[in-house]
């Protein structure tokens, strides 16, 4: 990606099975860019979260597609650039980010269900001191992340969403914990609802397939 010569960009990065996307993730993801100062939100719609099964996973196509109707008008980047890195670990996606965007500057954003078990993810204190995390408060999860092991280590790197904002600079490691007016929304509930939602998306997804845009990386995506 060509950027023009002058800060660097703030990229936050909110990975995730996306299955389907929902406008919670479009509503937290404009709240961390404001709270934050961010230029724009990737969505890494993963091909496969190391911690879940594939059993009821719909296809990549049919989530980046949901992704990409949420997405819209937004300064958010839908991509599944882990299945073009051929990455799996969160760990080894972002510094294969970092290496390929050397003048973005990027902030790993999740919300407090994934902090609760963020000691299960492989070399989580090497993604720690890769880059910034910043956490969105999610109902009924805050105390169990507040409490989690994670968490014990991470605290003593807290510090608040307008000093992470008002830095040129970012370091790692670094912990914001970004709290708002909670957003209940799940895929979980979505499909419970609905449970042919993919199908739908399916017709999208063929559509996106014959125009060459199946599987965005960040450079073709739009913004
Ligand atoms: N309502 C929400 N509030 C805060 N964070 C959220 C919310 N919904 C999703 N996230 C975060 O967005 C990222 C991607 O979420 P994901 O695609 O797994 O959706 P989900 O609703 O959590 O799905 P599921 O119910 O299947 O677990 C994760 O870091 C998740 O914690
Ligand atoms: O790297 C790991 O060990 C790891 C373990 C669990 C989840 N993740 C990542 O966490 C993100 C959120 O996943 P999910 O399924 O909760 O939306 C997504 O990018 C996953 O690839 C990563």
């Amino acid at each position: 990606m060509n950027f023009a010569a002058g800060p660097a960009r703030r990229i936050g990065l909110l990975g995730g099975s996306f299955n389907p996307s929902h406008g919670g993730h479009r509503r937290i993801s404009l709240f961390a860019a404001q709270a934050l100062g961010l230029n724009e939100v990737w969505w890494l719609v993963s091909p496969g979260n190391p911690l879940k099964s594939d059993k009821g996973m719909a296809p990549l196509a049919a989530r980046v597609a949901s992704a990409r109707e949420q997405a819209r008008r937004a300064p958010i980047r839908v991509t599944a650039i882990e299945r073009e890195l051929d990455t799996r670990y969160t760990v080894d996606t972002l510094r294969a980010l970092q290496r390929r965007y050397p003048k973005c500057r990027f902030v790993w954003l999740m919300g407090s269900d994934n902090l609760a078990q963020f000691h299960r993810w492989r070399d989580w204190r090497r993604i720690a001191r890769t880059m910034p995390i910043a956490v969105i408060a999610r109902p009924g999860y805050d105390g169990v992340a507040l409490a989690s092991p994670a968490m014990a280590w991470l605290r003593r790197y807290r510090m608040s969403a307008a000093r992470f904002k008002s830095r040129g600079e970012w370091s790692a490691p670094a912990l914001v914990i970004l709290r708002f007016d909670p957003d209940d929304r799940s895929a979980t509930a979505i499909r419970r609802d609905d449970p042919d939602w993919a199908s739908r998306h399916s017709d999208i997804a063929l559509r996106d397939q014959l125009t060459h845009r199946l599987i965005p990386t960040a450079e073709t995506a739009p913004v």
